[in-house]
């Protein structure tokens, strides 16, 4: 008996501790999501003014040297729905997704990247990125389906850090499925209704404003899966630069 109260207390602290957490952010305009079992995501909705990033997303769209390349998806050969390029400091290990590897680009060549960067760096206190993958979304037929970033080169709990410039996108996260048998036996005893409202935790949706950061951490890579949809009704270009540290 007093162990079970003991483990129901230690559990408020935790949700106490994470609603403050969740406060703090609001305070500051910010949006900060708990999705259970150490994930959580961050959004900041204007880490940058309207101007830096209508300048941002000008340079970016005109000086990126952007490829569509030939990926591999179910054994597929099929052109990649955006365009990409991917930035790394030198020594790096190299990146493979979908059977293709791209090439690092230097940072030094891009002045502005560094910048945004130094920006990124200042508001998450602690964190450092080495990489940055840069997606151009031409419009709204342009898409990233669900995926999780879960390669080994970025270790189990990788902190991932997009920044969004242009055309506001929709960005989706939904549950990978529960491999546990425990799991699944939970789900299957739950009710239509207990189950509807599971699911409802088990997605989350953000709008990526121009000039916003959205913050992955914890197990999300691990836990989530991830997706920017077509939208009939984007007309026009987004660019998204997700920074990542390689370990
Ligand atoms: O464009 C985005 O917001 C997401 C891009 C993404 O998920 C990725 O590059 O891995
Ligand atoms: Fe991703």
């Amino acid at each position: 008996m007093e162990a079970f109260v003991s483990r129901k207390k230690l559990k408020t602290t935790q949700q106490e501790d994470d609603e403050k957490e969740e406060e703090a952010h609001k305070r500051k305009g910010e949006v900060l999501v708990n999705l259970g079992n150490e994930s959580q995501v961050l959004y900041i909705p204007k880490l940058f003014s309207f101007q830096d990033s209508s300048r941002y997303l000008k340079f970016l769209n005109n000086q990126i040297p952007w490829t569509r390349p030939t990926i591999r998806v179910f054994g597929r050969s099929v052109l990649q729905p955006r365009d990409t390029c991917y930035v790394g400091s030198a020594g790096i290990t190299e990146l493979v997704y979908s059977g293709y590897k791209p090439e690092a680009h230097s940072w030094d060549d891009y002045p502005p990247l560094q910048e945004i960067r130094e920006a990124v760096h200042r508001a998450l206190p602690g964190s450092y990125f080495n990489t940055v993958l840069l997606n151009r979304y031409k419009a709204g037929d342009d898409y990233v389906g669900w995926h999780a970033d879960d390669e080994k080169l970025y270790g189990p709990t990788p902190e991932i850090a997009s920044v969004s410039f242009g055309c506001e996108r929709d960005f989706l996260l939904k549950k990978k499925p529960d491999k546990t048998s425990k799991a699944r036996k939970t789900e299957g005893e739950a009710s239509s209704m207990q189950r509807k409202k599971n699911a409802c935790s088990y997605q989350h949706s953000f709008t990526l404003k121009h000039g916003s950061l959205l913050v992955m951490k914890g197990y999300t890579q691990r836990d989530w899966l991830h997706s920017v949809p077509k939208r009939a009704k984007a007309d026009s270009v987004r660019i998204n630069l997700t920074f990542r540290h390689v370990l």
